[in-house]
């Protein structure tokens, strides 16, 4: 029996003792390694009203499951190939983690061939469904997909800006562990911003100014490196089997339950996204913004770098543009 998301998100909302703004989500990819578990995270949190499920695969059986879970959100799955639509309906908050992943000895952009095409099919679904919804875009390589994003939704002139994001939150997530452990910190304590892009040397942690650290030279340069190619650790340790699924998960469901508080009223949310921006040459760039009603509220500078950020902003600036023209060629096809 389909239930649209309105009577759905209605219904939600009166059982929960709280009133809040009903937020329906939709997952696009939702059987996958990230799908499941960021799926299983949304329907936990109490933000979400709706949760609509659709993959070319397997949505039914992972739709049912997540069910049963007593939490608020009610769930539907739309499965096939060309009925992203049907699952679109009405959605605020679109996350996507379609596409497949890395396998040992491949770099994200190896993966445009494949996922440039699905991420321009989901977008034009997008455009046509749920037009006013913000789009949090996890499919790599992320540097060329949230352009490829964009161009497909001024094709249908729906573009909004402030509600296309690219999450780079598993970067900042990483940074903060790593740094945690090197300074001997508790990781709650720790917050680290990461700017550029999502992809190996595009990846810019801003050590220098996480409040009461202290670094060596040589600490720098391991914890920059680690953080770069943390995709790449978890790749060669899965062997064949994928990219990093459970950390992405996590760091997915955090970026959206802040963006659905933002959503809701809550004002003050900050997070490190890869957004339309003008505080490089590049296109598109990661920084802090401030998330409101609207999605990005305000795309911030990247404050003072050391010399060594500076360096390493300087090689990525011109990756970043080629990245993004590469997407932006893609979609002009
Ligand atoms: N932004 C980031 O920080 C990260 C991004 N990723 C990326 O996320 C993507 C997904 O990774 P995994 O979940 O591990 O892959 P996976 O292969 O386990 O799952 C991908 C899912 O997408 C589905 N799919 C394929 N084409 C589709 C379409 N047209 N419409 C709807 N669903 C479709 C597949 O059926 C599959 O269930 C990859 O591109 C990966 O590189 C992975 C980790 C971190
Ligand atoms: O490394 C990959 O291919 C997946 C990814 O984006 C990450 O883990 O940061």
């Amino acid at each position: 029996m389909m239930h649209s998301f309105a009577a759905r998100a209605a219904r939600a909302a009166a059982s929960t003792k709280t009133v809040r703004k009903a937020s329906n989500v939709a997952v696009l990819g939702a059987a996958g390694g990230i799908g499941q578990p960021l799926s299983l995270l949304l329907k936990a949190d109490p933000l979400v009203s709706g949760l609509s499920l659709y993959d070319v695969v397997n949505t039914p059986g992972v739709a049912a499951d997540l069910s049963h879970c007593n939490t608020p959100a009610t769930v539907t799955g739309v499965t096939g190939v060309g009925n992203a639509e049907e699952a679109l309906k009405g959605a605020d908050v679109v996350v996507i983690p379609a596409g497949v992943p890395r396998k040992p000895g491949m770099t994200r952009d190896d993966l445009f061939n494949t996922n440039a095409s699905i991420v321009a099919s989901l977008a034009e679904a997008c455009a046509k469904a749920c037009p006013n919804a913000c789009y949090l875009i996890i499919s790599n390589p992320v540097n060329s997909t949230v352009p490829i994003f964009a161009e497909t939704l001024k094709k249908h002139g729906v573009y909004d800006k402030n509600k296309l994001i690219g999450v780079t939150t598993l970067d900042v997530v990483r940074a903060n562990t790593f740094v945690a452990e090197n300074q001997g910190k508790d990781v709650r304590d720790v917050k680290v911003d990461v700017i550029g892009g999502h992809a190996g040397t595009t990846i810019i942690p801003l050590l220098s100014q996480v409040p009461s650290t202290s670094f060596s030279d040589a600490d720098i340069e391991a914890l920059t490196q680690r953080i770069m190619f943390g995709g790449d650790e978890v790749v060669k340790a899965k062997d064949g089997a994928g990219s990093a699924t459970l950390s992405m998960a996590y760091a997915g469901a955090h970026f959206t339950s802040q963006l659905l508080k933002a959503l809701d009223g809550q004002s003050g949310i900050q997070e490190c996204a890869f957004v339309e921006s003008s505080v490089t040459d590049a296109p598109y760039f990661s920084t802090p913004v401030t998330l409101g009603p609207g999605g990005v509220s305000e795309v911030h500078g990247y404050g003072t770098l050391s010399a060594y950020e500076q360096d390493v902003l300087d090689k990525a600036v011109p990756d970043l543009i080629a990245q993004a023209e590469k997407g932006i060629a893609f979609a002009a096809k």
